[in-house]
């Protein structure tokens, strides 16, 4: 592993491996959560799709150290989800459950899932139900926001160039149309996504390495909304070697 590369307020951690990545990211969410929960009554985090946001999971659960974690303390929630039924296998949360989510000892009442068309007659229903959810649970600011980066820079459903990305004044929006399949979303919204304590970008691959350079070293929010999101305490960007070769 080579040295973080700092960067104005954001860390970079280079990791040597794809699996390394995942381990120590999962290794360190669980810390994240146990100091979280030593301070307050619970602990919000915000997990994420794609193949990197299952990944963490999958090395969560293998952690023996996830026993050191109340999960009946633990919200849980998405940055975003595709608009599908529940349990439909191409759902962020089917995903994250086939990883072993619904293994860990949580608490359902707490694990928030952006509702489908099973239980809402559109993606702006289903946004505004989850925004909703989140002024109600009244998280003031989830703990650790998860975030897994596309080779375009974009991050949860907020795509480069698209209407809904730069929305404002909302907690969640729906998304049309979008560049990675399925087309309909439902997506926390930029503004939502820095309530967080802490933001980690988790990035692995080659294909992602431009995104990951725009991202650290700065690019419009335009052409790469991942650049423009910050934690309010830590902004980590948790990638491999592969991500990181742009970096210099
Ligand atoms: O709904 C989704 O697809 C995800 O929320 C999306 O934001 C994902 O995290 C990135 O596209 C990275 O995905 P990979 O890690 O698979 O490249």
């Amino acid at each position: 592993m080579t040295g973080p590369h700092a960067c104005p307020d954001a860390t970079v951690v280079v990791h040597p491996t794809r699996q390394a990545l995942a381990d120590a990211a999962a290794a360190r969410l669980v810390v994240a959560l146990v100091d979280a929960l030593a301070v307050r009554e619970v602990a919000h985090v915000s997990m994420t799709g794609g193949s990197m946001g299952s990944e963490i999971v999958r090395s969560l659960v293998a952690l023996p150290a996830r026993d050191a974690v109340d999960w009946g303390r633990v919200h849980v929630w998405w940055g975003d989800e595709r608009y599908l039924p529940a349990g439909d296998p191409d759902r962020n949360d089917t995903q994250n459950d086939a990883a072993g989510l619904s293994t860990l000892c949580l608490d359902p009442a707490n694990v928030h899932r952006v509702p489908g068309p099973d239980a809402t007659g559109s993606a702006e229903e289903a946004a505004a139900t989850y925004a909703h959810t989140v002024r109600s649970t009244g998280t003031g600011a989830f703990d650790v926001m998860v975030l897994g980066v596309g080779p375009d820079g974009h991050i949860a459903s907020l795509f480069p160039h698209h209407p809904a990305a730069g929305t404002q004044g909302e907690i969640a929006v729906a998304v049309h149309d979008s560049p990675k399949p399925p087309p309909d979303r439902v997506s926390l919204t930029l503004e939502c996504l820095e309530r967080s304590r802490e933001v980690w970008f988790l990035v692995s691959g080659a294909d992602k390495a431009d995104a990951v350079r725009r991202g650290v070293q700065g690019s419009p929010f335009a052409e790469t909304p991942a650049a423009h999101v910050r934690g309010q305490e830590r902004t980590l960007w948790l990638v491999d070697h592969d991500a990181a070769a742009d970096l210099g």
